[in-house]
């Protein structure tokens, strides 16, 4: 196991930036999810990772050795990818073991591994089948199983979950944690999906054009997002974003006046869903119409506004509220974040 640290790296294609000056590290035995909208850079650092592609400037390195030119061998990345990439002819058992089989291990050693990891990924009894005979979550333990089955400076996972339907996914990333806990490897975990990058990691690195946004626990960069591109992506339901001016009055949006908030001058504020009030009857700093309402079971999320201005709210999920009610909207103020316009930088 290794610490994985990327000083400056960049790379491009034909003249365009693909990754700018990343700087990430991710300690030995952490659990990290490089997360990013689609074409933010993350298959692109994952082979720079892997080595499968070379970096234009800048260092990677593991433990402190330079890596930045080493073969893919020579990394010693353990990968698990998006199409698992199982041999179809063997059996699960077998698959598990193919990695160490190419290393040269013997059979007793590679009975122990595998004994250690049936217990933790629940195996036991799909071993003998081969892959077409087993579900999507069976054959998701299977490509965990083989890539953890072997000793890796780290172990690298694409999008791992994502073909697995919603209700096996949220098992599987409960699992993953545990399993992470549990084994104290340094586990690298890509992918588009915030919620998932959330619930599975220790540290959620947000990548954004090509650009590193913000590094830190999940939870801290819910609560205090750097920019509003960081805000915008982290979290669902999503901000509501309005373009406001702040004033000795409050806050001012398209559709009213917030009291309470301090500075002067545009800016773009973001609410939380989850700090916004709505109450029938149109009371409230700021009244608007129910655009729209989402019944999601334990929880509404109802819409109101205009098509330009829109605030979204969290709301019980048998909410008596009706499209095209008059209701007053109030927001708790730790729940307004302000943006400069321009830069789009935390103020
Ligand atoms: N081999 C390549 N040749 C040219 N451009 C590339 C190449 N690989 C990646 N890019 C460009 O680099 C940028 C980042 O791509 P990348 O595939 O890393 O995004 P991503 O974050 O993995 O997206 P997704 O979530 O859709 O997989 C994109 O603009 C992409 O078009």
């Amino acid at each position: 196991m290794a610490e994985i640290h990327l000083e400056n790296v960049s790379k491009s294609y034909a003249g365009k930036p693909a990754l700018q000056n990343v700087s990430l590290t991710l300690p030995d035995g952490s659990f990290t999810s490089i997360f990013g909208p689609p074409g933010a850079g993350k298959s692109v650092l994952l082979r720079l990772l892997l080595g499968l592609e070379q970096v234009d400037a800048g260092r990677i390195l593991f433990d402190g050795r330079d890596v930045t030119n080493a073969a893919p061998m020579a990394r010693d990345l353990a990968m698990v990818f998006q199409n698992l990439a199982l041999f179809p002819h063997l059996t699960a058992r077998d698959n598990i073991a193919f990695p160490l089989r190419r290393r040269g291990k013997d059979e007793a050693h590679i009975t122990q591994r595998i004994d250690a990891l049936t217990d933790v990924l629940g195996i036991g009894h799909i071993l003998q089948k081969k892959p077409a005979a087993l579900s999507g979550g069976e054959r998701q333990r299977v490509a965990i199983g083989r890539a953890l089955s072997r000793d890796a400076a780290a172990y690298m996972m694409d999008e791992p979950i994502a073909a697995l339907d919603a209700r096996l996914r949220d098992g599987m990333r409960v699992e993953l944690k545990r399993l992470q806990a549990e084994l104290g490897h340094t586990f690298i975990y890509v992918t588009h999906d915030c919620d998932e990058a959330m619930a599975v990691a220790d540290t959620l690195a947000i990548l954004n054009a090509g650009k590193i946004e913000q590094t830190g626990p999940p939870g801290d960069v819910y609560a205090n997002p750097a920019a509003l591109a960081v805000a915008e992506l982290v979290g669902a339901p999503r901000p509501s974003v309005l373009q406001a001016s702040t004033g000795p009055e409050g806050i001012t949006c398209a559709l009213g006046t917030f009291p309470g908030v301090q500075g002067r001058g545009p800016v773009m504020m973001a609410l939380r869903p989850e700090a916004v009030h709505l109450t029938p009857g149109g009371t409230g700093p700021v009244q608007a119409p129910v655009r729209d309402i989402e019944r999601l079971g334990a929880f509404s999320i109802v819409t109101v506004g205009t098509a330009d201005a829109e605030i979204r709210a969290i709301t019980s999920g048998d909410t008596t509220l009706t499209l095209g009610m008059e209701v007053g909207v109030d927001v708790a103020a730790d729940g307004i974040l302000l943006f400069a316009t321009d830069t789009g930088v935390r103020l």
